[in-house]
């Protein structure tokens, strides 16, 4: 058997025990821990075989497993590479670099071929969505962004020129780099760039609305990131808003340490961390009110599934009403810790209505909060997750 059909065959038994329950990376990474006999090339074409997979959805039903990865890295993959002694003459002619014209080929062979099923909930999405676009995005992995922090652009430059890093410059200190670039030893990320999606750091136009509107020397602005991960958005609040009094806080204690970790590395010394289970009344803060409250909402993370293209194979359409249920209950907990004229932003990465302007005409007739603006920022067509933002504001 040649080395590339073993892969096939390796793939195939990764994905017949992987049950979708705990991420892909983590999985694999655990496979091969236990299976040390894959040195690292036969670990990154297996990933590859295995993440392919996952990018095609459930768009080849009654294939055998092996036929499905042939099939998913010809679809996946701009040019057949060293994959090339796994095709025969035809398909290797057919081998073009527009993924339709590869699927059209794959639906006169395989007659059960369903390309509308790679992502199968276009009703659902947020009307300025194109569909066809977002669908086929799936089927390549994003680049990677980063986010020069002030005062480190052209240090981070010259860092990546040095070690002859191409990248691309985006936006006003947006740099798109290669999805495999190891970053670690070349810049000190957080201190001066944070990995950071393009359109995260896109909804930062959003936070400069509320700089602009605030009062020039007016005491630091309380500013509550009530969802807060490992603090993207705290560190873009921060780089924005300037001198702000920043409380963080999520639900799992596990991450709140992982901020504290990062805040350290991002030279962000005066801030509060705390854990808290926005599901429930909140007793920690309750004299408190915000100007300004960042609600980076849990949801179903639709809008980075070209990262975790898992995700988009085990998705279940109920997922959808959980998580904007989990988003109303939420928000019903924040809106009251909201200061008279101050502002909500509430962020989702989901492409999905009802996570998005669904939620947020909820939020205005729910609470009477004020509409200032709502965008979806695509990322689809420059290989970049598609996230939603509104800011909201209460008279
Ligand atoms: C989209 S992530 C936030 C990402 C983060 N803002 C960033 O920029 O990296 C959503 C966060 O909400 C948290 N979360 C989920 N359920 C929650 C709840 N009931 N109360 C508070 N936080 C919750 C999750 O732990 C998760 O870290």
């Amino acid at each position: 058997m040649s080395r590339w059909h073993s892969y096939i065959n390796s793939a195939a038994t990764c994905i017949q025990a992987y049950t979708g329950t705990q991420p892909l990376q983590h999985f694999l990474k655990a496979h091969f821990a236990q299976h040390k006999k894959f040195g690292s090339k036969d670990r990154k074409y297996i990933s590859h075989l295995c993440y392919s997979y996952y990018r095609t959805g459930h768009s080849l039903p009654n294939t055998s497993l092996p036929e499905k990865l042939q099939i998913a890295l010809f679809i996946c993959n701009e040019t057949p590479g060293e994959w090339q002694p796994l095709y025969n003459e035809e398909w290797l002619e057919h081998w073009h670099t527009d993924p339709t014209k590869k699927m059209q080929f794959i639906q006169e062979l395989y007659t059960t071929f369903r390309p509308e099923n790679i992502f199968p909930w276009k009703p659902q999405l947020s009307k300025t969505i194109d569909a066809n676009s977002f669908a086929l995005s799936h089927l390549v992995q994003p680049y990677l962004f980063i986010r020069c922090r002030p005062g480190y652009k052209a240090i981070v430059a010259e860092k990546l020129a040095q070690n002859n890093i191409p990248y691309t410059p985006l936006l006003q200190n947006c740099f798109a780099l290669s999805n495999t670039t190891q970053l670690q030893n070349i810049i000190n990320l957080n201190k001066e760039a944070v990995v950071q999606d393009l359109n995260s750091q896109q909804i930062g136009s959003l936070m400069q609305m509320v700089a602009d509107a605030q009062p020039k020397a007016s005491h630091p602005m309380k500013v509550w990131d009530c969802c807060a991960a490992s603090g993207g958005k705290s560190i873009l609040a921060k780089d924005i808003l300037g001198n702000i009094d920043l409380m963080a806080s999520d639900l799992r204690p596990a991450i709140i340490n992982n901020l504290k970790a990062r805040f350290k590395q991002a030279a962000i010394n005066h801030y509060t961390a705390f854990v808290a289970d926005l599901t429930q009344p909140l007793t920690l803060i309750q004299k408190h009110s915000f100007p300004f409250i960042i609600c980076d909402a849990p949801c179903s993370g639709s809008g980075t599934w070209s990262r975790t293209p898992e995700q988009l194979y085990y998705f279940t359409e109920d997922r959808i009403n959980y998580y904007s249920q989990l988003q109303k209950n939420i928000v019903q907990h924040i809106v009251p810790k909201l200061a008279v004229k101050g502002y909500l932003l509430y962020i989702t990465c989901s492409v999905f209505e009802q996570e998005n302007e669904a939620m947020v005409t909820y939020i205005m007739q729910q609470y009477g909060l004020q509409l200032i603006q709502q965008q979806v920022f695509s990322g689809y067509t420059q290989h970049a997750d598609t996230m939603f933002a509104a800011l909201l504001y209460k008279n």
